[in-house]
């Protein structure tokens, strides 16, 4: 108890908010390890892009409206959680962060936030449904029919409420980051990555190797009905980008999945009429956290255009959100909710379970604080007449 006590008030020294979680890990993690986490495709232009797109929005509060009933429940697919933001899925997770899947599913189920679990994940989604009953679930998806039926069977026979389809991954992007890291999927345990490991020796120890002794050697567990290929196997690195894939196949999931079904890296207005004509329940307006073709547009810059094609659809965005401001900006120009990537896995990398609480919560004030300030008692009443645009570089 009294650990946890101190632990909490070294948090509350250091982390501020979502961005400090970066800095807390940085030098913890491999330079490869990190660098994974942190890049993007390119030249990183998206990802430095997605900040400016969203500081470039300047805000219009307004005054005197009472602002004492605050409330940021916010119901997504029928289901009422107490806050606008959702973990997104990010795959590898529990390699950056010991059990780092797990750590971020607990806070989230407890702060009644959404999780994703990422099908490229070594937590398989049967594990996940323990730890988080109705937890959301992110495809990487093969085109061939029978293995969308066993996907679609293997996710709601194992109890997670939501089928989220990647689509902005038909291949894999150029990081060059990760080659200058020496971060490889598969893993290859390189002179040059074997160095960076032993500098750090607390990753080594408190990750790498707790991770072998509690699941053996770690295996990609859902991109696949059936199989579970190991990090080191060739067979990993042909699994996500399926470049044959196409509406038609989305369709067809459409049909096996009876629950939520989401297109996740949507950009155009045509895409988001597409996704509701097959009848997609929402989109995830989102350039993949600037991960994928990094000349890409930044979602708020696309996204009032997007809400306007999108019916009766949620409407949900992430890449680049970072503040309770950020979150307004969002729902302000037609989101209804808004994905949240790399702090999270940031925050279980430093700290676990309690640190992405930590962060959870931090947020949730941040966000408590500029809804008063803003003039709204409930997220979802941020709209257009509140935001100043400015062109971006
Ligand atoms: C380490 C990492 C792994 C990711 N893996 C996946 C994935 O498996 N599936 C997916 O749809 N998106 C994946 N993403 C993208 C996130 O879901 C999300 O779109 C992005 O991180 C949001 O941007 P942000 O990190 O700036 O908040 C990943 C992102 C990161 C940082």
């Amino acid at each position: 108890m009294r650990k946890r006590h101190t632990f909490s008030k070294r948090l509350a020294r250091t982390a501020l908010n979502l961005e400090d979680f970066e800095t807390l890990v940085r030098r913890r993690l491999p330079r490869s390890v990190f660098g994974y986490v942190e890049g993007g495709a390119d030249d990183g232009d998206a990802v430095t892009h997605n900040r400016n797109a969203l500081r470039a929005i300047r805000m219009i509060p307004n005054v005197l409206g009472d602002v004492s009933q605050r409330t940021q429940q916010t119901t997504l697919f029928g289901q009422t959680f107490s806050a606008p933001f959702i973990v997104a899925p990010m795959g590898a997770s529990s390699i950056v962060g010991y059990d780092a899947d797990n750590a971020m599913a607990h806070a989230a189920r407890r702060a009644n936030i959404p999780f994703t679990l990422s099908a490229n994940s070594i937590t398989p989604i049967e594990e996940m449904a323990k730890t988080y009953p109705g937890a959301w679930f992110a495809a990487y998806q093969s085109p061939d029919h029978q293995n969308i039926q066993d996907m679609c069977l293997r996710v709601a026979d194992a109890g997670l409420s939501l089928y989220m389809l990647t689509v902005d991954v038909p291949v894999a992007s150029n990081r060059e980051n990760n080659v200058r890291t020496g971060y490889t999927m598969p893993f290859q345990l390189s002179q040059r990555l074997c160095l960076d490991v032993l500098r750090h020796p607390r990753w080594a120890l408190g990750t790498m190797l707790r991770t072998m002794r509690h699941r053996g050697i770690p295996r990609i567990s859902n991109v696949d009905p059936n199989s579970r290929p190991s990090i080191f196997s060739k067979e990993i690195g042909a699994v996500t980008g399926h470049a044959a894939f196409s509406w038609r196949h989305a369709e067809h999931i459409r049909k096996h999945w009876k629950g939520p079904f989401v297109l996740k890296g949507i950009l155009s207005p045509r895409d988001a009429r597409l996704a509701r004509e097959i009848g997609a329940d929402g989109i995830v307006v989102s350039n993949h956290g600037g991960r994928q073709l990094d000349s890409a547009v930044s979602p708020v810059e696309v996204l009032e255009a997007i809400r306007d094609e999108s019916g009766f659809m949620t409407v949900l965005a992430d890449s680049g959100f970072r503040r309770g401001t950020d979150i307004l900006k969002g729902m302000a120009l037609g989101a209804d909710g808004i994905l949240i990537g790399r702090p999270f896995l940031y925050a279980a990398t430093f700290g676990g379970q309690n640190a992405v609480a930590y962060a959870i919560s931090r947020l949730k004030r941040e966000l408590d604080i500029d809804m008063a300030l803003l003039g709204v008692n409930t997220p979802q009443e941020a709209n257009i007449s509140h935001l100043l645009r400015y062109l971006t570089a």
